[in-house]
């Protein structure tokens, strides 16, 4: 039995003209909190596009729980769970009938709708439409949809975006919470305290490559930091040093 969940071999992606991704390889193991960081445009999406089955790879090996992208996408979708950075959910629907809908989809427990919606802390909004809430109840319907059934890997595009902070709290808390369940977690954030907290591994995208795929606190020791973030920050600088100076 392998403990690999997640494997990118010479990932390439091009839309129309334009190379996005350049030639990236990593590995997710079971179980992990794995966060991809990098400057907007970096590729961070459209990498997890790719592994969740939106987007085709224009070359390169991608296996998501053994199976490969884009031939097995039908077996990959069954076993993941996913919250899109553009996540809007159905509007004309509540917020109970969102959720509803994943647990059904993913042939989840009719009980896991009223444990998503404690868990979220989305009792006050239960029956309230999507159309009518705010964007941080709105994430929090999208984090729910992507937990429900019992998915063995989670993807989440920037999923605190609009959180306010005592929510960004409890959904670390739920996240942690995921991983000692034994959920493998690919996650994508611009907020490097989070990933700093969360992370067993990060990964940083930068113009389409992977620069650096490491714990936070090998990070942070090779710049000299205390915090991940002004780790990152010197490393992107360096990088961006050392374009300008072709
Ligand atoms: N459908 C598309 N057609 C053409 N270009 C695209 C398309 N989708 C994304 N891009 C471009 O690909 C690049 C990478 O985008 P992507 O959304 O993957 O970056 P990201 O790292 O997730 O950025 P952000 O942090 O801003 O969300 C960007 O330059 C973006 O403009």
């Amino acid at each position: 039995m392998t403990n690999v969940i997640v494997e990118v071999k010479d990932l390439y992606k091009e839309y129309k003209d334009k190379e996005v991704l350049r030639g990236i390889s990593f590995t997710v193991y079971k179980g992990e909190i794995f966060s991809l960081l990098g400057p907007n445009g970096a590729g961070k999406t459209t990498t997890v596009k790719i592994l969740s089955c939106v987007l085709k790879p224009t070359r390169g090996e991608v296996k998501v729980i053994g199976y490969k992208v884009p031939n097995e996408c039908g077996k990959i979708r069954e076993r993941i769970g996913v919250m899109p950075q553009d996540y809007q959910g159905f509007l004309d629907l509540t917020v109970r009938e969102n959720i509803e809908y994943f647990v059904k989809l993913y042939n989840g427990k009719e009980t896991q709708v009223d444990e998503l919606i404690s868990l979220l802390d989305l009792e006050k909004v239960k029956n309230q439409k999507l159309r009518y809430l705010s964007g941080g109840y709105v994430r929090r319907v999208g984090i729910a949809s992507a937990f429900a059934g019992s998915q063995e890997i989670l993807f989440l595009d920037e999923p605190t975006v609009g959180l306010d902070p005592k929510a960004r709290r409890g959904f670390w808390e739920i996240i942690k919470m995921m991983k000692n369940k034994g959920v493998t977690i690919f996650l994508t954030t611009h907020y490097l305290d989070e990933a700093q907290k969360l992370s067993d591994r990060v990964a940083i995208l930068y113009g389409g490559k992977l620069i650096k795929v490491s714990t936070a606190d090998e990070i942070m020791a090779e710049f000299k930091a205390t915090n991940l973030e002004d780790a990152y920050l010197e490393l992107i600088k360096s990088l961006e040093d050392s374009e300008n100076n072709e």
